[in-house]
């Protein structure tokens, strides 16, 4: 890490700011793109395309020089005292205000407004406490009170008209959040267990695994599939990274399965530019009953990918019944759920299914070794493993440790390569089975 890093000087991090903020602000205005701002009409995504990686890089040293001054100029007393406990007061107020589906009652035309006491009675809340929870919001810029007594929307308040970001803020403040609060009970009971019903969200959820919680509670299957979807469209997660970056035309004429593929969305993404390829998707029987309602409520322009694409209830601990047809199989985002030996037990039920040379995808974050990229990527990536270490006790793993559990799993797994394309935060590790390895070590 260089010293300008560890030890910035607040006159050259406001230059950086200045620098950046002027290349992104030639190339909004260049290409008339609209401008960011926190009124209403404001776009709800920074408007500089996610493959322009030299305005994305420009971004990141952008965000990344102004939370350092950030952090500099409120100093480490100050930060730490009152900044970082009053974000997860911002955090609760927005969890509110979604589950209250404020938003919709808001009204949306720009310069209109709503008293305090209408939008009451259009969402049942105590009006003293919708004041409350709206002031606390209203300082973090989500909604504004342009006059004493009256609420109007911001550009991050119209993010939850969105059902989908919606759904996401609803999973993160309604499930995860309360697990973050446990953390500290699930040290003291739980010691070291890496079992997955001894999780801090198992405390908050009377002791259930995060999966046995939405079984039993259906209308939390859609909620978590809308949220993964939302958070697989943007950003970092954005799944079409990986998607358009990776070969799927060398695996010719196939199917592919996809183990835990949810609503099928990813199957989907891939089928409209791998007109090669079908897709068997898997997952719980909820989710698969749910998956095909969706499926049927398609825009014909989707239909064309997404007949190539079936569901099927499949219980990845069980051993894969799909084979023959199927020479790929792929998990996208499953093995981060669970811990080592789970992930282990996952694997060994897919080796009854495959053939020489069938190919496992393992389409996952490869978590970065500590201080290897910028302090904006590092906070999110440490994020993510502390989440799923609250959630499943299972780790966001880094290339050696996902070569850990392939060759737990078999050795017959081979790996082929890897690769995480800039910007994306998912990685493709691709392996290959080697089907007549184990007969030669027999031999010996
Ligand atoms: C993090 S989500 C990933 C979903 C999907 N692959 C994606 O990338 O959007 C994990 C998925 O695993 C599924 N799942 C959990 N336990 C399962 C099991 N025992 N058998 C099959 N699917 C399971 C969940 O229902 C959920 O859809």
């Amino acid at each position: 890490m260089q010293s300008s890093e560890t030890n910035p000087s607040l006159v050259g991090l406001a230059e950086e700011i200045t620098k950046n903020a002027k290349v992104l602000d030639a190339y909004i205005t260049e290409k008339r793109l609209p401008k960011p701002t926190f009124a209403s009409e404001g776009p709800l995504v920074f408007p500089v395309p996610q493959d322009d990686h030299e305005m994305q890089a420009a971004r990141l040293s952008l965000i990344g020089a102004s939370r350092s001054l950030l952090e500099l100029t409120l100093g480490p007393l100050q930060r730490l005292n009152l900044e970082v406990p009053t974000s997860f007061q911002f955090a609760s107020a927005l969890g509110v205000a979604n589950h209250f589906r404020i938003a919709e009652h808001v009204p949306t035309d720009s310069g209109s407004e709503i008293s305090f006491e209408d939008l009451s009675q259009k969402v049942g809340l105590d009006v003293n406490r919708l004041k409350r929870v709206l002031r606390v919001n209203t300082a973090n810029r989500v909604f504004t009170e342009p006059h004493i007594g009256y609420i109007a929307h911001t550009a991050a308040s119209k993010v939850m008209l969105d059902p989908d970001a919606s759904a996401w803020i609803g999973h993160q403040m309604e499930e995860i959040y309360k697990g973050s609060a446990r953390v500290i009970d699930a040290f003291h009971k739980y010691e070291n267990s890496d079992d997955v019903n001894e999780t801090a969200l198992a405390l908050a959820l009377d002791g259930r695994t995060y999966w046995d919680y939405l079984e039993r509670e259906p209308w939390k299957v859609q909620r978590f599939a809308d949220a993964l979807r939302y958070v697989s469209s943007h950003g970092r997660e954005d799944i079409r990274h990986v998607i358009e970056t990776f070969d799927w035309h060398k695996f010719g004429k196939t199917t592919v399965v996809d183990v835990g593929g949810s609503s099928g969305r990813v199957a989907i993404s891939i089928a409209k530019v791998a007109p090669n390829l079908n897709f068997i998707v898997q997952d719980l029987p909820e989710l698969t009953a749910t998956a095909k309602k969706m499926i049927e409520s398609k825009e014909p322009s989707e239909l064309e990918s997404s007949n190539r694409v079936t569901f099927q209830a499949h219980d990845f601990f069980q051993p894969q019944h799909v084979r023959g047809d199927a020479t790929v199989y792929m998990y996208r985002q499953i093995l981060h759920d669970w811990p080592d030996k789970d992930a282990i037990s996952i694997l060994k039920a897919l080796v009854p299914a495959l053939n020489d040379g069938d190919t496992l995808l393992l389409f996952e974050a490869i978590q970065p070794l500590p201080n290897t990229v910028p302090n904006e990527i590092e906070r999110l990536v440490r994020a993510a493993d502390y989440l799923m270490m609250q959630k499943h006790n299972s780790p966001e793993r880094t290339l050696d440790m996902w070569m850990d559990v392939l060759a737990g799993a078999d050795p017959r797994f081979e790996y082929v390569s890897h690769y995480t394309p800039p910007g994306s935060n998912d990685g493709m590790i691709e392996v290959r089975w080697n089907g007549t390895k184990k007969e030669d070590k027999g031999k010996k």
